[in-house]
Parts: C-alpha cells; structure tokens; sequence
C-alpha cells in the first residue's frame, strides 16, 4: 500500500533524537545540509536511475556511464555546485566512473606532486574538464612493488625531451581507471633514467589521446582490459592496459616536487623526502576509510530493515511470527557491523583530520609525522575495507535467500566494493608497512625518542607487559579505561612477541619474511586499538540530543566488546585476561544488543540514505518488501513474454526427444 509505513512501529520505539544522530553521522550540520541535499537533486533526476544497471551488457552499461557522468557535469555547472556538493553529488550517482580517477587520483597527484608551475598550467584544464586524466602506475607485472615498475623515462638532453617506453610486455600498464577508453592525459609513474643512470620511480604527465579526435597518439597502445568481476558492477569503469613506445614528451611534464632534472640532465633532490612520490596513495587511502563506512552502513541499512520485516518461526495461536531481528544469533552479526560502521565513520573523520594535518606540516618543511600517516592510512584501509568486504556478504546472507536477488542491491554492492582490498594496495601489503612501523617503533623504545600519536601507548611497554585486567563483573567491561587497556596491552604484547622472535635472526628481512603472518596480527591488532581508542574519544565530545550519546556508547562497547570476543585468543595468549574475565565481556555484549534492538531502525535511519541511493528493495525505507519484490519480478526481461525465447528452438524439441524415449 502506498504511503504506509511497515517500519513505524519500530521506528516508535528510539530511544534517541534520529534527526541529532544524523548531524553525528554526516560530520557537521553543515554537511549533512549538502549530502542531504545532493542525495535529494541525484534521486529525483530520472536521468540517474539505475534500477535498470544490472540487466546492461558491457557496451551500454559503460555508455550509460558516460551519459551519466557527463550529464552529472552538466548539472555541476548549470547549478553553480561548490567542490563539495560536486564530489557529493558524484557520490550518490552510484556508478564508479573515469570521473572517479580524474578527481581523485589525477588531481591530487598533480597537487601533491606537481611544483606551482606546473599545477598552473595542468590544474585549470583539469577543474574544466577540458583534459581527462588517470592515475597509471600498476603494470602487468607489478602492482605492489611499485619499486619493481619496469616503464622507462629517459632524459634525452638533445630535446629537452623524456623518453617514456615499455621494454617488455610486462612493463605495460595495466588496471588504471578511466585509461581503456576516456582519458586524454595520465600521470605516469616510470623509472627515471638519467645518461644512463637510473633514479627510482618519478611521475610524468603523458597526453595519450588527441583532443581533436580522441584517437590514441603516435606510439601509444592502449585499450581496456576487459570484464570484472560481476556482470554489472565496476564493469562501469574502463580500466585501461597502456603500451609506449618511445614516446617523447617535454621535460617540464614530470612532475618535480620531490626531485628536479635539470636542462643539463642532473638530479636535484628537494628537501622533500623521496616517499612523497607516493602521496597519492596515501590521499586516496584516507578517502577510501572514509567511504568503507558508506559502503559498510548501506550493507547493514538493508539488512537492518529486512531483519525487521522478516518474520520466521515462532507464532503462537495464529499470531506473527517471530522478526529475524530478534533472534540472538541475528544480532550477534549483524549489530557489530552496524557498530563497525559507525567506528569507522568516526576514525575516518580522524583520518581526514590527520591527513590534513601531515600536508599542512610538509608546506612547513616538516616531515616526522609521514611515517606515522602513512602506516596509519595503511593500515586503517587494509582494516575498515578487509571488515566492509566480508560485511557486505554477511548482510547479504543476514537477508537469506533474497539477499541473493539483484534487487536486494547486496550483490552489485559488494561485487563493486570488494576490489577495495586488492585496489590501492593490497591489505596483506598495507598490513606489513604497519609491521615494520611497529617494529621500528619497539627497536627504538629506550632511546631517548619517546613515541607520539597512535603509536604512543608504546612509551608506557614496561606498565602494559605487566598489568592483568582488573574485571570482576560483566559491567566492568562498560568502563572505556578497562576496555582501551585490554587492547593495548594485547597490540604491545604481540608487537614485542615478534619483536623478539625477530631479534632472533641474523636476517631480519629474513626474519621478517618468516614471521610475517604473525606480524600482520599485530598489526591488525594495533589498528584495531586505534578504531577503538577514536571512538572513545569522539565520546569525549560534547553530542548534543536526547540519548545520542548513550547509543553510541552502546554502540562503542559493541565494537569493541565483540572485536574482545572474536580475538579473545590473543586476549588470552597474551595473559592480560583470563577466561572468566572474556567470559563476562561477552556476558556484557549480549546485553549490549538488547539495548540496541529497540534503536536498531533508528540507528539506520540515521544513515539518512534515500531509496535511490541505497538501490534496495529490502532496505526501502517505508518496509513494504512483498509487493515490491513481487512487482520488481515481473519486471525482469525474462518475463516480457509467457513463452520463452528459444521454446522452439531447445525446450520443445528436448521435450519430443524424452518423448520419444519414454515411448521406447
Ligand atoms: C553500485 C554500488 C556502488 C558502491 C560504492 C561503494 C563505495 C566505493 C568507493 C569507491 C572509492 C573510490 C574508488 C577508487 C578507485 C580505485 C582507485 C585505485 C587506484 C590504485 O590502485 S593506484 C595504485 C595503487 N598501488 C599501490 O597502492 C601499490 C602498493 N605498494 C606500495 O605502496 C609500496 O610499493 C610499498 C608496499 C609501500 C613498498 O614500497 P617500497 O618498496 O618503496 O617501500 P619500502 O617498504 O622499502 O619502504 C621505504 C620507506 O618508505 C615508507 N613508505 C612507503 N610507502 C609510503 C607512503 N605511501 N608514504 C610515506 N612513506 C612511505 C616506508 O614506510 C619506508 O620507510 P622507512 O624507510 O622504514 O622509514
Ligand atoms: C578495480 C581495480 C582498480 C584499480 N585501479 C588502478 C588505477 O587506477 N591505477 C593503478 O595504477 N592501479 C590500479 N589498480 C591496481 C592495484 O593498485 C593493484 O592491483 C594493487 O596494488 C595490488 O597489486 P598486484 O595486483 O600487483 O597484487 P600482487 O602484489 O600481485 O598480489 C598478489 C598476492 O600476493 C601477495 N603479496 C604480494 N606481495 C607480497 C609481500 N611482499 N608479502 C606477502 N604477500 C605479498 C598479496 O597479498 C596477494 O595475495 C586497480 C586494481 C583494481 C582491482
């Protein structure tokens, strides 16, 4: 029925102001004006609709990208739209596009890496579209180790020229974004030769594709790569191969922050450190912690809902039967993704804050928090898109077997999003940068440099190898004190365990390689305290609203308290707890999900997710599943006639042969 609210009896029961709760999600008043906004003008423009996007083969669904992508910039322009609302507005098109890499990679790399002359030059083209860039680093033969990138650039001195060149079939690009098919120009990461010697790896600004024809320039290969994963999904994007042969371009296109080649072809080192060459990446791993929370809480906003519509078992005298919802086991997986989700909304706000911090001070020519920003966006990405990944698929089993229907909007939303744990650095990758940080942090405790930021509770080793947890009753676990011990004692103690069991080897790359899985527990432990240590402190702040922050602290012992519950082994291999002491954590998270089941709704509400943007028949907003899925059936192609396509062809013939043999 239309206009009829399934979910209203629910939402009767919050406990909290939603409408304050969405100003908590979205950051600021102020953003959560514009995202509101945005999601509204996207929604309501028949243009975005994308209810039709699965059903696309690879030709249409990537000319429908175009068209939207296009038409997204039209609509920026003729309304005047801020950066802000433009990148909100991009967002909740919902299709990953060129678009995505222009914006995203190739801009802040010319930012980032580019002296003032050249983001003079490059950048107005760019803001106007009038080039189209992508980000070109990942070759056929090497992804992570950016340091094995076999492209040349060599400095002719007789031009004033680069030399860009593809020695080998594996040194083609391979993956980039926006590359197959739209990019005019790319920033493109080489081996910098120089009269004969090599300098490492440097970013060169390449055209690739003529402005006048489009057609790819003298001595450039390029095409797509070909399907994805999923039939839809990121099929939308043009992730592109590229092959150089002996292309020149002028030597004021490399981009020369970091280091300087001079018109005689010598090297000059800015004071700069070298690792800003891959400042990029760690922009777009900040960005990408922040959208695991967007991903993550569209997952567990459908699963939420239908959770609460679903009804199994359990009726008494012909009465209902039971809402999924209210059954432990569905709580116990699905209320810490909804916990996850608003932690990571919370450290990804505080990652945004520490990545700005990290430019603001290498202006100021001061680089001692690079290290701790890099391991920090590492391995906050690794983490929150490693927990989102398996979160999108656990809430697509959470909805049973409708999960699995493409209009539950769980199977292109996780085919779309699991490339995030391969895509900017894969988390097995990321995690061992965070090991090294780690270990070069506990090699260097007692030298007189005390550690700082995320990394300080190391200063305290001698008090956190020793303490015990002092728990005597499940509602000792409320206390943020008794819980942010826990887990740093539990990230030092694994820490110095490698530590010494590295100290072991006479190699320590040796030592390293040997003992990397348990390395990436540690940390994978350590990000986890720092997941858990933002949230306590965004409690510290003044959240106004009724009962806001009582369901975020809630909320807060549920993440934390089921991240004790599901690694209590290394609780308990470490000795900081005992199992009577994990045993009443989990005492207290079961009671922290009754306090959540009344709010559950509301906590998703506050998500404030339009219908459009969500894509999701069993997340709709008013819970009226049945009539929709019933409808959204019929209007699968499959269903424009009685009789299929193909009855005469295959099924009447099959049909006469079985008769045939029957009759023998
Ligand atoms: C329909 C539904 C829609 C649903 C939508 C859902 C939401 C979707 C969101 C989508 C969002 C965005 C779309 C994104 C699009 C995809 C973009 C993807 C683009 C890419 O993938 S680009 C390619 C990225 N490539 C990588 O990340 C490569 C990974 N490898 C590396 O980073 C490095 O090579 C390395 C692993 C770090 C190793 O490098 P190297 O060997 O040089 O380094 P060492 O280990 O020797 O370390 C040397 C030294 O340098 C320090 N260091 C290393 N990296 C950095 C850094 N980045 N910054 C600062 N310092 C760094 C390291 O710590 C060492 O220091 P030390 O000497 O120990 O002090
Ligand atoms: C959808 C998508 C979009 C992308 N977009 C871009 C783009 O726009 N631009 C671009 O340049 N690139 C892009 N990439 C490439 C991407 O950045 C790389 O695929 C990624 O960095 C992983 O590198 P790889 O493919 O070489 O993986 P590999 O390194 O080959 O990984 C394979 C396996 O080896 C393991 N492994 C590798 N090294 C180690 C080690 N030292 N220790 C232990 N285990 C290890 C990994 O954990 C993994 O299990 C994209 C990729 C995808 C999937």
């Amino acid at each position: 029925m239309e206009g009829v609210d399934y979910l209203a009896d629910e939402r009767k029961k919050t406990e909290f102001d939603v409408e304050e709760m969405k100003i908590v999600w979205a950051g600021s008043r102020h953003t959560f004006e514009v995202s509101d906004r945005m999601a509204k003008l996207v929604a309501n423009d028949p243009v975005f609709r994308k209810d039709d996007r699965v059903m696309l083969a690879r030709k249409d669904l990537f000319k429908n990208t175009l068209r939207k992508a296009t038409y997204a910039w039209k609509r920026i322009n003729e309304l005047r739209l801020s950066e802000e609302e433009a990148s909100k507005l991009r967002s909740f098109v919902d299709e990953p596009a060129f678009t995505d890499l222009h914006w995203g990679m190739f801009v802040p790399a010319i930012k980032g890496q580019g002296t003032d002359e050249q983001q003079k030059k490059w950048l107005p083209l760019a803001y106007k579209m009038q080039i189209i860039g992508c980000y070109a680093q990942t070759e056929l033969g090497h992804g992570s180790n950016v340091q094995g990138l076999e492209t040349t650039a060599t400095f002719d001195p007789q031009t004033d020229e680069f030399v860009i060149h593809s020695p080998t079939l594996t040194s083609s690009k391979w993956w980039p974004g926006g590359l197959g098919k739209v990019s005019t120009h790319g920033v493109v990461y080489a081996r910098l030769i120089l009269d004969g010697q090599e300098h490492g790896i440097h970013g060169f600004i390449v055209q690739l594709r003529s402005l006048e024809d489009h057609r790819p320039l003298p001595g450039i290969t390029v095409a797509d790569i070909g399907m994805k994963f999923g039939s839809g999904a990121y099929n939308t994007m043009d992730n592109g191969l590229l092959r150089f042969d002996h292309v020149r371009i002028p030597r004021d296109q490399m981009l020369m922050r970091v280091s300087q080649v001079t018109r005689d072809g010598k090297i000059v080192q800015s004071d700069v450190p070298r690792q800003l060459v891959y400042g990029t990446m760690v922009y777009v791993r900040q960005t990408i912690v922040q959208d695991a929370s967007i991903a993550l809480s569209r997952a567990v906003c459908i699963a939420t809902r239908y959770s609460a519509v679903r009804r199994q078992f359990g009726s008494s005298n012909g009465g209902p039967e039971t809402q999924v919802i209210d059954y432990k086991t569905q709580q116990s997986r699905l209320f810490p993704l909804l916990a996850s989700a608003y932690a990571f909304r919370f450290v990804g706000e505080w990652l945004k804050w520490l990545y700005t911090d990290v430019t603001q001070r290498l202006q100021a020519n001061d680089f001692s928090t690079l290290p701790e920003a890099h391991a920090c966006t590492a391995g906050l990405k690794s983490l929150t898109t490693s927990v989102t990944a398996d979160g999108i698929e656990e809430s697509r089993k959470l909805c049973g077997g409708h999960g699995y229907l493409a209009s539950s909007g769980l199977p292109e939303l996780f085919a779309v999003y699991v490339p995030a744990c391969t895509y900017e650095g894969d988390n097995t990758v990321l995690m061992l940068q965070v090991a090294r940080f780690l270990m070069k942090t506990v090699s260097q405790l007692g030298s007189g440099k005390p550690p700082v930021g995320t990394i300080s509770y190391m200063g305290r080793i001698e008090q956190l190898m020793q303490c015990r947890c002092a728990v005597k009753k499940a509602g000792d676990w409320l206390n943020p004190n008794a819980v942010l011990e826990a887990f740093e004692a539990r990230a030092a103690r694994m820490s110095v365990s490698c530590a010494q069991k590295l100290s072991k080897f006479s190699n320590p790359e040796e030592g390293f390689a040997e003992l990397s899985a348990d390395l990436v527990e540690a940390a994978v432990a350590h990000c986890q305290l720092i997941v858990v240590s933002k949230f306590f402190e965004k409690l510290q702040q003044d959240i106004p609203g009724k009962g806001v922050k009582r369901q975020l602290e809630v909320l807060c012992g549920v993440y934390s308290l089921h991240l004790l519950h599901k690694h209590q082994g290394d609780f308990l291999a470490t000795s900081y707890i005992t199992p009577k002491q994990a045993s009443l954590a989990n005492d207290q998270l079961r009671e922290l999900y009754s306090q959540v089941r009344p709010n559950a709704i509301a906590l998703v509400d506050a998500f404030n997710y339009t219908d459009h943007y969500l894509g999701s028949i069993l997340g709709c907003y008013d819970g009226n599943v049945y009539p929709k899925l019933y409808e959204a059936a019929w209007r699968d192609p499959l269903n424009d006639s009685v009789i299929p396509d193909g009855y005469e062809q295959y099924i009447r013939p099959l049909l006469k042969q079985q008769l045939r043999v029957a009759k023998l």
